[in-house]
């Protein structure tokens, strides 16, 4: 399948969730088996030589993509949460991003320093979510941090907040 008709099937909504902001609607995407399934094989094709063994997604929207592919390689999936979520000991971060302020955190014991991880969301906007999720993956002092979007807003520049050594990777730019 082409990339231009998925990309042309990723929905705008203007002023969403606050006047000024253009919100790409992924939902659109993740209603069609084929287009599933084509980005699932495209993720699979690009990781499965890497020797990752930990994809950690961001919530919510890491939640969708992040555990089909991580099933698909044989891996575990970790969830990066929203404050106030994850029942046991965390750590956290506070980030700015494209429409607000918020906070992340992680099970304390959900990675270990022989993970190779791959961090992944739906969108990379201004890059504060991600660069707080690595700031986080960081702590566990792992073996490696590959990070990955579905769509990323290549005017906003997030791809700035990420150093030379992180392979970081979107499947469909804007
Ligand atoms: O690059 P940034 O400017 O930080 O923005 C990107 C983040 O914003 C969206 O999530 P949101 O915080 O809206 O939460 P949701 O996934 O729960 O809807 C998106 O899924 C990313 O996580
Ligand atoms: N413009 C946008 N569309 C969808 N998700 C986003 N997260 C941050 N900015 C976004």
């Amino acid at each position: 399948m082409d990339l231009e008709v998925i990309k042309l099937s990723i929905r705008d909504v203007p002023d969403f969730p606050s006047k000024g902001i253009l919100f790409k609607d992924l939902t659109t995407v993740f209603k069609s088996g084929e287009q599933l399934k084509e980005l699932t094989n495209i993720l699979y094709e690009h990781y499965k030589g890497k020797g990752l063994t930990k994809i950690v997604g961001i919530e919510s929207r890491g939640f969708i993509m992040g555990p089909i592919l991580a099933e698909k390689l044989g891996i575990g999936f970790v969830p990066v949460r929203k404050k106030g979520k994850l029942p046991a000991d965390t750590i956290e971060e506070s980030y700015e991003k494209e429409y607000g302020i918020d906070t992340i955190q992680i099970h304390t014991d959900a990675l270990t320093e022989n993970d190779v991880v791959l961090l992944h969301d739906d969108l990379l906007a201004t890059g504060g979510t991600m660069k707080a999720a690595e700031n986080l993956v960081k702590k566990f002092n792992v073996k490696k941090i590959y990070i990955n979007f579905l769509v990323e807003l290549d005017f906003l520049e997030g791809r700035k907040l990420f150093g030379e050594e992180i392979e970081v990777d979107s499947i469909i730019h804007f």
